[in-house]
């Protein structure tokens, strides 16, 4: 069993003996011992914390009568556009519901409040954390080694690109990734069926410790580290947590707002951790929050893709993550998509969704232009080979059945280049509705 998996199960302290790696289906073993780095071998880290994120908020409805895609209402709180939320989702006492986009507004705004109250304090003690005492420089290189190695194991183009960013960027950016892959493979992994929600709040409760400064193992200690360095904030991480929680107990999505609120935990949150990372560029005038939205837009892209890529294989595990009232609308059922068959209406329905997962790209590509030189690169690399998925489902005729919709090696070698040109653009110094001076 994989380590991060045996703990999360079995553990009931943080004393455990194992020198496994942590996943099962990583090839080389020995890249994964995390033994060398347990908790012990580390003195509390101090975390210097100085965040500066701020949001902006945005909508995307299927239905374009409501989508707010551009909107910068995150400048002032009551101009929230709740609009298309309220309509879809009053509550049988007549009171309104809070949407899951409000919800995640909300994350963002606290963390905006948060950064700022950070800034304004001067009197903040910045110590290095004990992590990189001398002692333990030498295990926190290998720490970072380790993701860097994973990182490049699982998502070799991404991993390419973050070659190009600075030494310290790129090494936080591979300790972010691998948390996250082994938060996934919690219950995506092939051992999924031994979690359950309590192991989740054993991971949880580990990663409240690496934020603490107590990491359990070499690869928690590169995010300890990495969380110490940056201004990243434990919600996004949490909130990750909180969406492999829904995907345990929830098979059904009632409506967009709820799919929403699921590929933000599992996704969008992503984009919230990455950031404070690739830093945004000294030359833009893009206001924190349209970066930090068009972030959030690009992880909520990216796993509506994949939900629409996976539709016949996440059926085969009686799971459906699609708006079961968009389904309804089509004159479509859980039945026609355990069936399998396209028709003219499984057609319509997937365009209205294709189009729908465009808009949050169109929306993403709004900030890359937006961030450090060094970063965008990767990010056009990932957005535009995620997004030609969607290109593929439509070459297949919508059959995500029994077709895996894949981008060929020819397409996405020819996307490098393109990606790299558009990393070149630096952002725009001309004022726009959605920058401010
Ligand atoms: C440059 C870049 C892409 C940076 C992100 C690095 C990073 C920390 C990635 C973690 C990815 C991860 C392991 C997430 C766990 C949950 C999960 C599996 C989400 C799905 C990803 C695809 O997974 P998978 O590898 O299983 O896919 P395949 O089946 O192999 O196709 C998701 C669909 C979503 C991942 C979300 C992102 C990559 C969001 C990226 C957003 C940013 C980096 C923000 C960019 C900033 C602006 C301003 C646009």
């Amino acid at each position: 069993m994989s380590m991060a998996l045996q703990w999360v199960v079995t553990s009931t302290s943080l004393e455990v003996s194992s020198s496994m790696g942590f996943l099962d289906s990583v090839r080389d073993m020995r890249l994964l011992d995390s033994s060398k780095f347990m908790s012990r071998d580390f003195g509390s880290i101090r975390a210097k914390r100085d965040k500066r994120r701020k949001f902006r908020y945005c909508s995307l409805n299927t239905d374009m009568k409501y989508a707010s895609v551009g909107q910068s209402g995150l400048e002032n709180a009551s101009n929230f556009p709740l609009l298309s939320n309220v309509l879809a989702n009053p509550t049988a006492g007549g009171e309104v519901a809070v949407s899951s986009e409000k919800k995640v507004y909300d994350v963002v705004l606290k963390q905006a409040s948060l950064v700022k109250r950070k800034l304004s304090s001067t009197t903040e003690l910045e110590m290095k954390p004990d992590i990189a005492m001398p002692g333990n420089l030498g295990l926190l290189t290998e720490a970072y080694s380790r993701c860097g190695e994973v990182c490049a194991e699982y998502a070799k183009t991404f991993y390419l690109g973050t070659l190009l960013m600075t030494p310290e960027r790129r090494k936080a950016i591979w300790a972010i990734y691998v948390w996250c892959r082994r938060t996934d493979e919690l219950v995506d992994g092939p051992n999924a069926s031994h979690i359950t929600p309590s192991a989740l709040d054993r991971w949880e409760a580990r990663l409240e410790e690496l934020f603490q400064g107590r990491p359990f193992d070499m690869l928690d200690a590169a995010l300890s580290d990495t969380v110490s360095n940056f201004p990243v904030d434990i919600q996004p991480f949490k909130d990750m947590i909180e969406g492999m929680r829904m995907d345990l107990r929830k098979s059904r999505y009632k409506n967009f707002d709820e799919l929403y609120l699921y590929c933000y935990y599992v996704a969008g949150t992503v984009g919230l951790m990455s950031v404070p990372v690739m830093g945004i560029s000294p030359d833009s005038q893009a206001t924190t929050e349209s970066v930090y939205n068009a972030a959030l837009a690009l992880g909520i892209a990216n796993q509506l893709t994949n939900i629409l890529r996976d539709v016949g294989e996440d059926a085969s595990r009686g799971r459906v993550y699609l708006p079961q009232d968009e389904l309804a609308q089509a004159g479509l059922s859980d039945e026609d998509i355990f069936a399998g068959k396209v028709t003219d209406k499984w057609r319509n329905f997937m365009k209205s969704q294709i189009k729908r997962a465009r808009m949050f790209f169109d929306e993403a590509e709004k900030g890359v232009t937006e961030l450090n030189e060094a970063s965008r690169w990767p990010v056009w690399a990932s957005l535009l080979l995620y997004r030609q998925i969607l290109d593929e489902i439509e070459a297949n005729d919508y059959n995500n059945f029994t077709k895996r919709a894949y981008v060929s090696k020819a397409k996405k070698l020819f996307s490098l280049p393109t990606a790299y040109a558009r990393s070149m653009v630096p952002p725009s110094r001309k004022l726009s509705p959605v920058m401010k001076a």
